[in-house]
C-alpha cells in the first residue's frame, strides 16, 4: 500500500522483541519500530540492536519505519546509520521544530516529521515543504504537555494544531497521520477520535496496540458500499459529459470535477484495501 492511503500505522517498541514479531502478522499499513520514547534510557542499545535484527530479517509484509532518538541526543547518529544499513523504508523524526534541520539531513530516503512543539506547529508547512519529507506525524502527549493543554474528549484544546498539520501537510501534496490514543481499554473513544481525525482530513492513525488497529483500518478505509457508490457516481457524470451535459445531478446532488476526483480517491483506496500485494 503507498503511503497516500495508509490508514493504520502502529508503533512498536524496540525493546520488546515479542511486539516486533507479533506486528509482522497484524493488520497496519506500516510499522514503526521505536527506538524514542517508547525505550528506556537503559535499554535504548538493546532496543536499537532488535530493531537493526528485524530489519534485516526481512519478510515484512508492510513498511517498516524507525522512529529514532531525537537531534542532538546521543543516540542521534547511531540510530540513523543503523536504520539507513538495514532497510528501513523510512525514518520517523520526532520533535521537528524547523524546516532547516530536516532539510540538512538529506538522506535519500523518505522522513516523517513529527509535529509535537508549539515551534513546529507554527513550522509545519515550511517542515512539510522540505523535499525529503513524506508525511507529518503528531505527537499529541507532548504537544498537550508543551502547550499546558487539558484533555478533552473531542481534543479542542488541539483542534488548532491538528487543522495546523492537515493543512500544511496537504499544501505540500505530504501524507497527514493523526496521533495516538493513549487508553487501549476505550473503544468508544478510540472509536470517535477515529472518526474526528477523519472528519479534520488525516490520511491515517497512528496506534499503539494491536486492539485499535480494525477500528482505524475501518475508520479511514472505504467500504463495499462506498467503493459501489464511488463507481455509480463516476458512471453518471461519464454518461452525463457523453451527453454533453455540463451541469450534471446524482442523486439529486449537483455533483462537479472534485466528487468525480473524490469517488476516484475512494475507488484506489478500496483496490488498495482489497489487493494490497498489487500495489505495495
Ligand atoms: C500500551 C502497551 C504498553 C500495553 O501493553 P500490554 O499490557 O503488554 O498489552 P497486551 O497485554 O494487551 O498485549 C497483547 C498482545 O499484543 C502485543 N502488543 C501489545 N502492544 C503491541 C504493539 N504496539 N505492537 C505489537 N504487539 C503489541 C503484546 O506483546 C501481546 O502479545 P502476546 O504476548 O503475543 O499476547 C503496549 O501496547 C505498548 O507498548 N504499545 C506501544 C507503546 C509505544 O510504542 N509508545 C511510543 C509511541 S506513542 C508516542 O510516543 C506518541 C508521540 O510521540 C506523542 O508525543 O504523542
Ligand atoms: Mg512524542
Amino acid at each position: 500500500m503507498t503511503a497516500s492511503v495508509w490508514r493504520s500505522v502502529l508503533y512498536v517498541p524496540g525493546d520488546k522483541p515479542r511486539a516486533i514479531e507479533k506486528a509482522r502478522g497484524l493488520a497496519a499499513d506500516a510499522v514503526i519500530l521505536d527506538l524514542e520514547d517508547a525505550v528506556a534510557p537503559e535499554a535504548k542499545v538493546q532496543a536499537r540492536e532488535n530493531v537493526r535484527l528485524a530489519l534485516r530479517a526481512g519478510g515484512w509484509r508492510v513498511p517498516v519505519l524507525v522512529r529514532v532518538n531525537g537531534l542532538g541526543t546521543e543516540h542521534e547518529h547511531a540510530d540513523r546509520e543503523m536504520a539507513l544499513l538495514s532497510g528501513t523504508a523510512g525514518l520517523v523524526l520526532p520533535k521537528i521544530e524547523d524546516a532547516r534541520t530536516v532539510a540538512a539531513l538529506s538522506l535519500g530516503l523518505p522522513l516523517w516529521a513529527m509535529i509535537e512543539t508549539p515551534a513546529g506547529v507554527l513550522n509545519a508547512a515550511a517542515i512539510a515543504a522540505v523535499p525529503g519529507v513524506a508525511g507529518l506525524l503528531v505527537g499529541a502527549n507532548d504537544l498537550a504537555r508543551a502547550l499546558r493543554t487539558q484533555p478533552h474528549p473531542d481534543r479542542w484544546p488541539l483542534l488548532h494544531a491538528l487543522s495546523a498539520v492537515v493543512l500544511a501537510a496537504r499544501a505540500a501534496g505530504k501524507v497527514p497521520l493523526d496521533a495516538v490514543f493513549n487508553d487501549i481499554t476505550d473503544p468508544d473513544g478510540f472509536a470517535r477520535e477515529c472518526a474526528q481525525g477523519r472528519m479534520l482530513g488525516f490520511t491515517g492513525k497512528t496506534v499503539i496496540h494491536p486492539g485499535q488497529i480494525a477500528a482505524t483500518n475501518a475508520a479511514y478505509g472505504v467500504t463495499e458500499a462506498q467503493a459501489a457508490e464511488a463507481r455509480a457516481l463516476i458512471n453518471a457524470w461519464e454518461t452525463a459529459r457523453a451527453e454533453g451535459k455540463s451541469v450534471v445531478a446524482h442523486r439529486g446532488s449537483l455533483i462537479e470535477q472534485m466528487h468525480v476526483d473524490e469517488a476516484q480517491d475512494n475507488l484506489t483506496l478500496w483496490v488498495q484495501q482489497t489487493q494490497p500485494e498489487s500495489t505495495s
